[in-house]
């Protein structure tokens, strides 16, 4: 059956709807959380003119273009319930999709339109280019110093939201807000940094008016989404009935808090679920430092003792231990007080989350990118134990574990695939290690900036490299 026909598609009429929201990066996470609380809304009559336009920059978007195009842009959200039963809807709040490298000339004139008023982002961690020893922006990215030398004729996010500010301004019309909702400390002053900065590669004025004029608000998303399988087409085949090139699934539980800072207007997202609040920082650093830093313990462990799924990692006792020592320890001593939110309980709630085995979350999706992801969720912890004299042993022990990893095999002899951007230099500093240069792989600046040169933090990575080669991950983690 085609989504459009099953009682679970939107009663609401499509046909009706403005897309007053841009948003670039279009992958699962985004449909299954700005996406669908823009759904919940629709579904109450409201909201009509806040309808979503996808944007894909890359090369591999093409495939979520034509999954969505052929489909009128609607999609399956199937929740798994730890108990196996599933909450699904057919999700109607995308209507249209744009792919950058085939009409480039489309999406500067619906970014310039002045029916859009928030353009959102999920480019991930890495996408933004940022430095993250020092904040700023790289500005010898390829993408970066092409869209520098050709402003009007962009290929990045960024140049595209240059160049659209540009006409806008020239039109006559406001700026609007760019909402970034990926996982990043500060991801709107991130977002900022990274517009602003391109801006000023080639028109350092037109920077500091993007600076003073537009709004880049924070916040903080959570939504345990992992990567669509052929069994999850399958499913929503055999147990609805329905033809869908590319369902999402995730877990039950979501999470939005966001800084009320939308000069355009926006829609009204408490009324479906999400937090409005003066300051998101402190959600941001608990979400981040807790839950994806989680994660990356769950992830490099488990990777070394051979295992698959996050919910196998999160029920081993060794690897739940340790996980649970590096939050309490050494990443939640770094947190302020959150308001509203009692963090034993929050980190308890995790665990439970990680253990939903009908997730199958695969520790290959929460290692992907461990050199953007690392420097966000872990190693900002490790840098303010470091100046305030907190423990800093689990988080090293965590990198070493990543290290370990990374030269490509688990301690059952199995394969361990490194999908990584910075993959082939990962690759190398592994190599280099693997023949004795014991401390090679933190020596990366692009992913451990200055901490090689922090004794402590070197000591403590040799150390755990050490035991982990003679002792083995399980002994390792049980002495942390
Ligand atoms: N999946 C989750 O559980 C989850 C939860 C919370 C937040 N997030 C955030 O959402 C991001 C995306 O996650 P996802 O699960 O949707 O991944 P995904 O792989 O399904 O989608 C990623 C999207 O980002 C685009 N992208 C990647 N690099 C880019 C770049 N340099 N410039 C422009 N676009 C780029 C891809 O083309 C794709 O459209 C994460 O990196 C994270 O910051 C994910
Ligand atoms: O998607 P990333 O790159 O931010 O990190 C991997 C996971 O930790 C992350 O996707 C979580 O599942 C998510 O942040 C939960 O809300």
């Amino acid at each position: 059956m085609k989504l459009a026909d099953s009682p679970l598609a939107p009663k609401y009429d499509r046909s009706n709807l403005t897309a007053g929201i841009v948003h670039f990066g279009v992958g699962n996470f985004h449909r299954s959380h700005q996406a669908m609380f823009l759904d919940r809304l629709l579904r109450e009559g409201k909201a009509k003119d806040w309808a979503i336009c996808g944007v894909g920059v890359m090369p591999g978007d093409k495939k979520m273009r034509d999954a969505l195009a052929g489909q009128d842009y609607l999609y399956t959200l199937v929740l798994k319930n730890p108990d196996g039963s599933k909450d699904t809807a057919v999700i109607g709040s995308i209507i249209d999709y744009l792919f950058a490298p085939e009409d480039p000339a489309a999406v500067l004139d619906r970014l310039a339109s002045a029916d859009t008023k928030i353009v959102s982002l999920t480019v991930t961690e890495g996408g933004y280019n940022i430095d993250d020893e020092t904040g700023n922006f790289r500005t010898d990215s390829e993408g970066a110093v092409h869209d520098a030398a050709h402003p009007e004729a962009p290929q990045t996010t960024f140049g595209f939201i240059v160049a659209a500010l540009r006409r806008r301004k020239e039109a006559g019309l406001d700026p609007f807000t760019v909402m970034s909702c990926d996982n990043l400390p500060g991801n709107g002053n991130i977002a900022r940094t990274a517009v602003v900065e391109q801006a000023r590669l080639s028109d350092p004025e037109f920077a500091e008016w993007i600076d003073q004029n537009v709004s880049f608000p924070n916040c903080m998303v959570d939504r345990i989404t992992p990567v669509t399988t052929d069994a999850d087409r399958q499913m929503v085949k055999d147990e609805l009935g329905l033809d869908d090139a590319w369902p999402v699934v995730a877990e039950p539980f979501v999470q939005w808090v966001l800084e009320d800072k939308f000069p355009l207007g926006r829609p009204a997202y408490e009324e479906a679920g999400a937090q409005l609040v003066e300051d998101v920082v402190p959600y941001e650093l608990m979400k981040l430092r807790l839950l994806n830093a989680a994660h990356q313990s769950l992830a490099h462990w488990g990777r070394l003792l051979g295992l698959e799924f996050g919910h196998e990692s999160a029920v081993d006792e060794d690897i739940a231990g340790v996980t649970r020592r590096y939050l309490e320890q050494e990443a939640r001593p770094t947190l302020r007080p959150v308001p509203g939110i009692d963090l034993n309980a929050y980190i308890d709630e995790l665990f439970e989350r990680f253990a939903n085995e009908a997730i199958a979350d695969t520790l290959a999706r929460l290692a992907q990118d461990a050199s953007d992801r690392m420097p966000k969720f872990v190693l900002p912890s490790v840098r303010e134990n470091l100046k305030n004299g907190g423990q800093i042993k689990i988080g090293a022990a965590m990198c070493a574990a990543w290290a370990l990893g990374c030269e490509g095999k688990a301690e059952d002899g199995s394969q361990i695939v490194i999908d990584d951007q910075h993959g082939k230099e990962l690759a190398a500093s592994a190599k280099r290690q693997a023949e004795g240069e014991e401390a090679a792989f933190i020596e990366d600046q692009f992913v451990f900036g200055e901490l090689a040169q922090n004794e402590q933090f070197k000591n403590e990575f040799v150390q755990a490299l050490k035991d982990l080669r003679e002792k083995g991950a399980r002994e390792v983690m049980r002495s942390l």
